[in-house]
């Protein structure tokens, strides 16, 4: 037999027992079949040490302790709609703890909607910010389920639990520059776990409508203004914003194959009371109250940066209008059954302001000076300027921002007050 005919043969099993030990003797006795066992055992115990790593990775994202009748009451509680003038809805929000996802919960919760959220509690920033934000909807019989959004199996049980009628997925790795610390965390959360929830929607019946945020940064080097949703965005400038133009394109394989109703929202520079520690208003108050310096960064050509910042509230009111225009996803058994919405709006406020104009506001509301240090842009992902053109949220929805900067600051600084005192130890 040849020996190519031996080693490769054309139909499996074709090699006789009789052959077969006669080439395992011919191995055991060579040295480079000993060379090649050492290699065996090498490769073995790198795959052991792997495995471990995995599940020692695998178990930090899924530690938490979730499931149990008391469980599940709560659960169903918590997605109980207590609407009488219309259906309502039993909305799963994901990222419930967060900053958007918090308020958001809320919202719904006081019209009478059933919330059920999810959150991991991460340490990208200050988790105790989102224990308190939790603890804050507890309040309100909103229950918040610790687990993440990779988690198949946590996400599979919820849906057993509770027939939800809309997702509105805010869970994320946030921050533009960040991405260039940790790039694993963006792919973890927006892009696998996106993946996660979409296959669990996917299979529910009956599926979800679902509202996710994308993010003004898919519009990275586009300089056509104001920014409308069919300008191009294939041209991100951070991992960040790769990652939400990613999830674009990922739900619309799922609005196309499966017939889940998408929306996404391009969210412009959101802030207000009970942000984001990591965002510029969030850290330069944070600086300027403990008479720390301030880093502003400057374009090309000494040009100041800019940011369509829109407030909370109007956020919240295009989350909710995207929720209540959702339409209906189509598929039952993973099955699509014709076609399902799938749209993209931009949330913006559609006024942009000036990163040093946004630290005089600041001084203003504070009754202090900046200590200020100016710098070059660094390389780091950020775009010049954004602002949204949102003519095709006002009419789907009516989505009209009523919040400037000046008024949204002011009320941020007064909650910011309230929540740290003045010299905002606590804050790490
Ligand atoms: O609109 C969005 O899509 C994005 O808005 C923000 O990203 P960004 O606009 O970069 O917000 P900040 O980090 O608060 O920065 C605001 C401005 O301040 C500038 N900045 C930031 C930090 C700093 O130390 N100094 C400084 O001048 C930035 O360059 C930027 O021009 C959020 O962090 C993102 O999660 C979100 O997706």
């Amino acid at each position: 037999m040849p020996l190519e005919e031996e080693l490769f043969p054309s139909t499996p099993g074709k090699i006789k027992n009789q052959t077969m030990n006669r080439q395992l003797h011919r191995c055991f006795s060579s040295t480079s079949t000993l060379f090649l066992w050492a290699l065996f055992l090498i490769a073995l115990t790198a795959s052991y040490l792997s495995f471990q790593s995995f599940v020692d990775t695998g178990s930090k994202y899924f530690t938490a302790s979730w499931g149990g009748l008391q469980w599940e009451k709560q659960v169903r509680n918590s997605a109980q709609i207590r609407r009488s003038s219309s259906p309502g809805m039993s909305v799963l929000v994901t990222g419930a703890a967060g900053f958007v996802g918090s308020h958001v919960s809320l919202a719904l919760k006081k019209r009478g909607d059933g919330v059920v959220g999810i959150d991991n509690f991460n340490s990208y920033y200050d988790p105790s910010l989102k224990k308190a934000r939790k603890s804050m909807l507890n309040d309100h019989g909103i229950f918040i389920v610790e687990g993440d959004i990779n988690d198949a199996k946590l996400l599979a049980k919820l849906f057993d639990v509770v027939a939800f009628t809309h997702v509105m997925h805010l869970a994320a790795q946030a921050g533009v520059r960040y991405a260039m610390e940790n790039p694993g965390s963006y792919v973890h959360s927006n892009i696998a776990g996106l993946v996660n929830l979409l296959e669990i929607c996917k299979s529910a019946n009956p599926q979800p409508s679902i509202v996710w945020a994308s993010s003004s940064s898919v519009y990275g080097l586009n300089e056509k203004v104001p920014f409308s949703e069919s300008d191009r965005t294939d041209q991100p400038a951070s991992l960040y914003a790769a990652t939400k133009k990613a999830g674009e394109e990922i739900t619309h394989t799922y609005n196309h194959i499966y017939g889940l109703s998408i929306t996404g929202l391009r969210f412009f520079t959101v802030y207000g009371p009970w942000g984001r520690p990591d965002m510029a208003y969030f850290s330069f108050t944070r600086n300027i109250l403990q008479g720390k310096p301030i880093t502003i960064y400057r374009g090309k050509n000494r040009v100041d940066l800019a940011r369509d910042f829109t407030y909370i509230d109007d956020i919240v009111k295009g989350c909710i209008g995207s929720l209540d225009t959702s339409g209906r996803s189509t598929g039952t058994g993973g099955k699509k059954r014709g076609p399902a919405p799938y749209r993209i709006f931009n949330l913006g406020n559609t006024s942009p302001v000036t990163v040093p104009t946004l630290v005089s506001i600041l001084e203003r509301h504070l009754r202090r000076k900046a200590k200020k240090h100016v710098i070059d842009m660094p390389g780091n992902g950020d775009v010049p300027f954004t602002h949204a053109n949102i003519s095709y949220a006002s009419s789907e929805f009516g989505y009209r921002p009523t919040t400037d900067l000046q008024t949204g600051l002011k009320k941020f600084v007064r909650w910011y007050l309230s929540y740290y005192g003045y010299n905002g130890k606590s804050l790490t």
